[in-house]
């Protein structure tokens, strides 16, 4: 239920609100409270109920006393979330398109002279900056229906000059424009790539994929200066130093208007790259080996074709509705799931006792990757007998491994969960032990978890990354009483919608914004 703010009064109940919230998370009375602030029980009683005028100074020491932050004042459009747990889901909700499909796709749309429609994109933050970068860029875009089918058209002339750099900052997916600019301009400037705090994080996997296509990067004051000598077909296979989604696009990218062959070895074979690549075929480019680790391309000097293209449904977010049914053990049907990437994650599921059903197979709208329907039941779980960590496609997925943490803590006995690659991602999930969890950081990649976990209600800072956040407010789904999720700007990133769509299964959340 969207929830904004209105009157005076509006203000006060809801900031009484937080603060009776917070006093009870902190094991307070209304007169220890009082005690605290010099005040009277009664006084404290009218604040919590809003009958009573709040000054700035009373609020801030209200928020000193509860060691809790109750309004916060100059942060413009942060969100937060107040989650009434316990509650059982029912019904069945559809997985919408994958953000990682839908930046690639836009970043690919720059290869091609005419106007690309992508079909149902995930109308998310991720999305939106890279709609802004184009549109400083002179592309034009517009969404086209309420299915959030969008339409894109390139100008004659890129005006790279004028990049809108405060939003290219704010993703890293801005790296993909390194691909398709190297084509049609000798040089050119990119603002550094940003997104999650997941620790390091280089691009030089990029750099040394682009190189053999003549591409040359400096890195200066915040930018990235790119040279290009006249692209030319690598003269040998490239071969990726890592299996990387976004560098592999990149090289796709990058051979896909090359006058000749290209071969890419240890190349990522994950669920975006597939769509890149059916998207590219659709254009005229020919791709051999897709799903696979070596990709030969025949480029297409000149893409100009006006293309239809539906990027398929988001793994990731089918896992995390997966997690929400688990948590919460409720029977879900999560529609239009992208199966053929969460194969290895319900075998892994399956061993630790989840008992889901599963509907014939159907294609998705992009003709390819195969969907399904999958009904998680209720079920007792056991912690898996070896470690959990991602590997790439066809392994375990490294955005969903944060969702196992939560299933884990959900499991009779100890799992270990390893995230071998971010530096930092792990570390976020000890937030979990607020909710209840016992959660022991081994070192910053591997954390073990102990359950099952008897949640409690709690107020949780929303971690720096997208999805810790997401199974915090999952674990807030399962936590009885109320729970305070802050700033979950951060979710917007790669999810649509969240809140109101779990909202639609029967979870208790109310979302509200700073005075
Ligand atoms: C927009 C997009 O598509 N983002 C996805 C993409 O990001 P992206 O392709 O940008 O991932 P990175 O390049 O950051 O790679 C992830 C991390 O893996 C390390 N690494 C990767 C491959 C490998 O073989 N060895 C290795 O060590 C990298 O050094 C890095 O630390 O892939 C990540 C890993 O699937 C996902 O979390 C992101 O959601
Ligand atoms: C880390 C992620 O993505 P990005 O590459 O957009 O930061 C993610 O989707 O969890």
């Amino acid at each position: 239920m969207p929830d904004t703010f209105g009157s005076t009064e509006d203000y006060l109940r809801r900031i009484g609100t937080l603060i009776r919230d917070a006093r009870k998370h902190r094991g307070l009375t209304q007169a220890q409270l009082a005690e605290t602030l010099g005040t009277s029980q009664s006084a404290v009683n009218r604040i919590e109920r809003g009958q009573q005028n709040l000054s700035i100074e009373m609020l801030t020491r209200v928020s000193d006393a509860l060691d809790s932050q109750i309004v916060s004042l100059g942060q413009p459009g942060a969100m937060h979330l107040r989650v009434h747990g316990g509650a059982k889901l029912s019904g069945s909700i559809d997985v919408k398109t994958s953000k990682n499909a839908g930046v690639a796709l836009l970043c690919a749309s720059l290869l091609n002279r005419g106007r690309t429609v992508l079909r149902r994109v995930a109308r998310i933050e991720e999305v939106n900056r890279i709609l802004e970068v184009l549109e400083s860029m002179g592309v034009r875009y517009r969404w086209l229906n309420s299915d959030n089918d969008l339409e894109i058209v390139p100008p004659v002339q890129l005006k790279l000059d004028n990049i809108n750099a405060a939003a290219a900052r704010r993703t890293r997916s801005i790296i993909m424009f390194l691909g398709p600019l190297l084509h049609d301009h000798p040089s050119f400037a990119l603002p550094y790539a940003g997104g999650c705090d997941l620790g390091t994080r280089t691009v030089e996997p990029h750099m040394i994929a682009l190189r053999p296509f003549g591409l040359e990067v400096k890195a200066t004051s915040g930018d990235y200066h790119a040279t290009v000598n006249a692209p030319t077909p690598p003269s040998r296979p490239i071969v990726l130093t890592e299996r990387g989604d976004t560098v592999t696009e990149n090289a796709i990218m990058a051979a896909a208007r090359i006058d000749g062959i290209t071969i890419i070895r240890n190349a990522s074979s994950n669920y975006m790259v597939q769509d890149l690549c059916f998207y590219l075929q659709k254009l005229g480019v020919d791709i051999e080996g897709v799903g696979t680790t070596t990709l030969k391309i025949h480029g297409q000097p000149i893409i100009d074709r006006d293309v239809d293209y539906a990027p398929a449904e988001d793994p990731i977010e089918a896992m995390s509705l997966i997690t929400a049914a688990i948590v919460t053990e409720s029977k879900i049907t999560v529609t239009r799931a992208p199966i053929e990437f969460l194969e290895i994650e319900l075998a892994v599921l399956q061993e630790m006792g989840l008992k889901y059903e599963l509907s014939e197979e159907y294609p998705a709208a992009n003709g390819h990757t195969r969907l399904a329907d999958i009904t998680v039941l209720p079920s007792v779980l056991r912690a898996p007998i070896d470690k959990i960590h991602p590997m790439p496609f066809p392994g375990l997925n490294l955005d969903n491994l944060p969702f196992f943490a939560l299933i884990a803590a959900c499991a009779n006995g100890a799992t270990l969960v390893h995230d071998w690659v971010y530096e930092k991602r792990a570390i976020y999930l000890t937030e979990l032990d607020k909710l209840g969890a016992r959660v022991s950081l081994m070192d910053p990649h591997r954390v073990r978890i102990e359950g099952p976990t008897h949640w409690s209600g709690a107020e949780v800072i929303c971690p720096p990354a997208l999805r810790p956040a997401v199974v915090i407010l999952l674990a807030m789904l399962a936590a009885k009483g109320t729970s305070v999720l802050r700033n979950v700007n951060v979710i917007h990133r790669g999810y649509e919608q969240l809140a109101e769509r779990l909202g639609k299964l029967g979870a208790q959340i109310e979302i509200f914004g700073d005075v």
